[in-house]
């Protein structure tokens, strides 16, 4: 669908530099986002993962302007998008951006589409608006659309309305939606987790070919097979700030920061509260590293001041973690002989029965492509 846009190469398509989201609540100010650095070059999938409440939702949203504020004040060092700052733009100017080049799939798929229109004149609209097509030839493409993100029937269900369709299927209409302005950036929040397994392989199979066609993806999931499956680059949240990026081999190989670690291990289990509920007990730290009051490696140096700098910690480049025992001071082989695949600790469950049998899809990179 996408084809890359010209432009200076070293340019990533998204850049986004110290983003702060915080909010007022009954409480005081929850920092939500809390410092926040990341890019996402032409034709890559960035996969943002972290428990519930780490931050991921706002971080998207609050990169094209749609977390409202007030309640939230949202600030950065810079939002660049194709080389322009978006940060600063009027609420129209973004709409704009929004609607042509930056599609958002939200966690929430209802939102996505309108109530009182088919979804077919939907899905026709947006590739309208992109692409001076004859109604028909809109209509043609919108079922090919929709049989892409796997909706049976496609041509009979263009007529439609929202709420004839399962909850799984609207998630996929609004993919359908917002792949139909064939944007540049896809921001897609769980996209996959209402659907079944055949579902989610076409997705995902849907996902690779409009990135093989140069359109980027910043997808969040706690799917830590559909991250194996498609990212480029993982980005590991915790408390609103990131802990640990590199390329998706790296991280899944060598697991660095001992939250990626608690997170891996942690894998398919559902026990333990959440951030949100730690953070309204008040559990979570607001400096240094966020994780250090759960982390079995904590020292003196994690507390206070900015969260640690990110260091490298393994052969490939870009792969570092925001830890202090990465640092030139610390030591970080008693953290290194913790680490195990979420593949690995996986298949280990699978294996004494933990975890039912439930997926085919994705094993790390097993189409064996270079990225
Ligand atoms: N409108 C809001 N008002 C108050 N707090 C909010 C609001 N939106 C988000 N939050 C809080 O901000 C924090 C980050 O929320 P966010 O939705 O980004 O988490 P998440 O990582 O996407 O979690 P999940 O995996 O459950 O979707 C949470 O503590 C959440 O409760
Ligand atoms: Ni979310």
């Amino acid at each position: 669908m996408s084809r890359r846009r010209d432009g200076p190469v070293e340019t990533p398509l998204l850049s986004v530099r110290d983003l702060r989201t915080r909010i007022r609540t009954d409480g005081g100010w929850l920092h939500a986002v809390d410092g926040v650095s990341f890019d996402v070059d032409r034709g890559e999938t960035v996969c943002l993962v972290g428990e519930s409440g780490s931050g991921k939702s706002v971080t998207c949203e609050s990169l094209t302007g749609l977390v409202p504020q007030p309640p939230a004040e949202v600030s950065a060092d810079a939002v660049e998008f194709d080389g322009e700052s978006v940060i600063d733009r009027s609420a129209t100017e973004l709409r704009s951006i929004r609607g042509r080049r930056i599609a958002h799939v939200f966690q929430n798929p209802q939102s996505a589409l309108d109530p009182v229109y088919a979804v077919g004149e939907q899905v026709t609209e947006s590739i309208r608006i992109h692409e001076d097509v004859s109604r028909s030839a809109a209509r043609g493409r919108a079922v090919d659309l929709l049989r892409r993100v796997g909706i049976p029937r496609a041509r009979e269900r263009l007529d439609s309305y929202p709420h004839e369709f399962s909850g799984g299927m609207q998630q996929r209409l609004a993919i359908a939606v917002a792949l139909a302005g064939d944007p540049d950036l896809l921001i897609a929040d769980e996209p996959t987790t209402a659907v079944d397994v055949t579902v989610q392989a076409r997705l995902l199979d849907l996902f690779r070919s409009i990135v093989g066609d140069g359109t980027s993806i910043l997808l969040v999931t706690h799917d830590l097979r559909v991250v194996a499956a498609v990212a480029d680059r993982v980005l590991v949240m915790y408390g609103g700030t990131i802990v640990e990026r590199g390329p998706v081999e790296a991280v899944f190989g060598e697991p660095s920061h001992p939250y990626t670690q608690a997170l891996f291990d942690s894998y398919g289990e559902t026990d333990g509260p959440s951030i949100d509920e730690r953070t309204a007990r008040g559990e979570i730290p607001a400096d240094g590293c966020r994780f250090r009051a759960e982390c079995p490696h904590a020292i003196d140096e994690c507390a206070g001041g900015a969260q640690p700098p990110f260091h490298r910690v393994s052969g490939a480049a870009a792969h570092a973690a925001s830890c202090v025992h990465y640092g030139a001071d610390g030591d970080p082989s008693p953290i290194r002989e913790n680490a195990t695949s979420p593949m690995d600790s996986r298949a280990e469950r699978e294996s004494e029965g933990e975890i039912a049998e439930s997926s085919s899809t994705a094993t790390p990179n097993a189409e064996g492509e270079p990225r």
